[in-house]
């Protein structure tokens, strides 16, 4: 358990409070203005990732208040527990130790006094022996062709990670496999999966931690129907299905064979598993090696986060830098911008990460908090982003903090594409630090031969304020080993932030509801006759559709 400390009463707190009005009459320009070494001072280099945070409104007094917030709130104990597998996730009763997946080191790790390494390698053992025997053609489908497709059929967790790191890793795509992820219980997403996908050649994964979750549940149904009717027998489903859960009575009652499934466990959150046999679409992609070397890149992280001093710990400083335009400059999102097209779907993740973990307005004693937690989470892929939504960054009236990330190699050298999206990168990390004041845009003007007047009208709307913070997530290249890194550092910045809010991040009980009434609402969908068991909109919506539908 968790010791319950409110931030906002530490002595920390109040001292940033003031601190904060303090900087208001400062700005980014003027810090960099004072001092030429602030690049070397406020960045980072961990492993082949520079985490370069000197574009913020930070000075060493913000930073050491922000360490002090950390100790105060007992971050170190808390790190302490989580990799201990203390039941952190108290509401859930469980230890959170997604950190166990990927412990290379294979130190002890015990819940309730036993060892889970054993469990984890014997998982990790299995899924290599799979991906070895499906690579080299020994696994075959029934009509005793290899397999080239897989179909991962997930929802939130259980799809959204394997998503975005094959997409990551698509470079790694040698195995001649080639992935698909369905997860929309809308009918669309399967039927334009199954257009693609041979039945003969086609191995799905049905992967759900609980297996009961409606949307998984409906689509691996309509899955299977699809292949049985294609197949013609139901004893074909062992070569075409396996199931990724941990939940194995449900396993074995939707009709697949315990051997297999892929195991994990309820110490793992659904949005910490891609870590896990949630990987497998992951592995059987880019091969298994290379699943090994993203865990390896993220245990590289997990030491770093126990053993760096607070003040070098790259995911604390993100943690803590979020903190400070969050509870102190009222910042309610955060932009992720990857110059990557490859990582465009790593915000989409992180929303789930983020906003599943840390979107919670009580505490750990049960109290409604009296500041923000969890920031919304948002992003596209540069340099799309500069084409869409840039502008309010730039010149709106929200505060947005934003973390810029991308490869100094690109995996497509072609001509100067890569020069070109990272000089739009680092332009715009200096844009949004340093904007163009009054005196800059009427001397543009005047180079241009314009006078003063003819020009007062525009001028406002040509100046740039500046003073917008962000992060620069520069790393080598995407490797399995870096792409780990980052998940990693994303990861535990979402866990000490939950630390230092005094939340719980590792359960989410805030989409049940919705579920509840879906099942509530889903029989009153049959027949014609009209609905009032609800409220007057949700009643018109339901009779609206029955009446509309053909
Ligand atoms: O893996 P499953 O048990 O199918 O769960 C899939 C997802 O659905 C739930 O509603 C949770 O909000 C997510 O955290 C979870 O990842």
């Amino acid at each position: 358990m968790l010791k319950s400390i409110n931030p906002s009463q530490t002595q920390a707190w109040s001292e940033l409070g003031q601190h904060a009005e303090a900087m208001r009459a400062t700005t980014i320009k003027d810090l960099f203005d004072g001092d030429a070494d602030r690049f070397n001072k406020y960045s980072l280099q961990f492993q082949d990732i520079l985490f370069d945070y000197s574009k913020n409104l930070i000075n060493d007094e913000t930073l050491s208040k922000l360490l002090a917030l950390a100790e105060q709130t007992e971050l170190k104990q808390a790190i302490a527990a989580m990799f201990a597998g203390d039941k952190i996730n108290a509401t859930e009763n469980r230890a959170v130790l997604h950190t166990a997946l990927r412990n290379r080191s294979n130190s002890e790790v015990l819940v309730d006094g036993e060892n889970v390494m054993p469990l984890v390698n014997a998982e990790l053992a299995k899924m290599k022996a799979f991906c070895e025997k499906v690579h080299s053609g020994a696994w075959t489908g029934y009509t005793g062709k290899a397999i080239t497709d897989v179909v991962n059929i997930g929802i939130g967790g259980s799809d959204l990670g394997p998503v975005m790191v094959t997409e990551s890793l698509k470079s790694n795509w040698d195995k001649g496999i080639t992935p698909h992820f369905v997860s929309n219980v809308d009918g669309t997403h399967i039927v334009e999966i199954l257009k693609n996908v041979d039945p003969e050649t086609t191995l799905f994964l049905i992967a759900s931690k609980t297996f009961t979750t409606q949307e998984t549940m409906t689509n691996a149904h309509s899955a299977r129907d699809w292949f049985i009717n294609a197949a013609g027998d139901e004893a074909h489903v062992a070569k075409h299905f396996a199931a990724l859960s941990t939940n194995k009575d449900a396993v074995v009652d939707f009709g697949i064979d315990a051997a297999n499934m892929f195991e994990f466990w309820d110490w793992v959150g659904g949005r910490y598993s891609l870590w896990s046999a949630i990987g497998l679409s992951i592995a059987l992609t880019i091969g298994y090696d290379r699943f090994e070397e993203i865990l390896q890149g993220a245990h590289e992280v997990d030491l770093h986060l126990q053993q760096a001093d607070f003040s070098e710990n790259v995911p604390v400083l993100m943690a803590l830098l979020g903190i400070w335009y969050g509870n102190f400059f009222d910042a309610d999102s955060e932009a992720i911008l990857p110059y990557d097209q490859y990582m465009h779907r790593f915000a989409a993740y992180f929303q789930q990460g983020n906003m599943e973990s840390n979107g919670k307005y009580v505490t750990r004693d049960g109290d409604v908090v009296n500041y923000q937690t969890g920031p919304i989470i948002w992003g596209e892929p540069g340099t799309n982003g500069q084409h869409a939504f840039y502008q309010l960054i730039h010149q709106g009236t929200k505060l947005i903090p934003c973390d810029f990330l991308a490869p100094a190699n690109s995996k497509n050298p072609i001509g100067d594409h890569h020069p070109k999206l990272l000089a739009n990168f680092f332009a715009q990390t200096e844009a949004l630090a340093f904007g163009k004041n009054k005196e800059q845009v009427e001397a543009e003007f005047a180079a241009a031969g314009k006078s003063a007047a003819d020009v007062a009208d525009l001028v406002p709307h040509k100046v740039f304020e500046g003073n917008r913070p962000t992060n620069s997530i520069l790393f080598k290249e995407m490797t399995p080993a870096t792409l780990g890194r980052l998940i990693a550092l994303y990861e535990h910045k979402i866990f000490v932030q939950g630390v230092i809010w005094n939340i719980y991040s590792f359960d989410q009980w805030g989409v049940e509801l919705g579920k509840q009434l879906a099942s509530k609402i889903l029989p009153e969908l049959d027949g014609a006759e009209d609905i009032s068991s609800h409220d007057s909109s949700t009643n018109g919506l339901i009779n609206t559709y029955k009446a509309w539908r053909k």
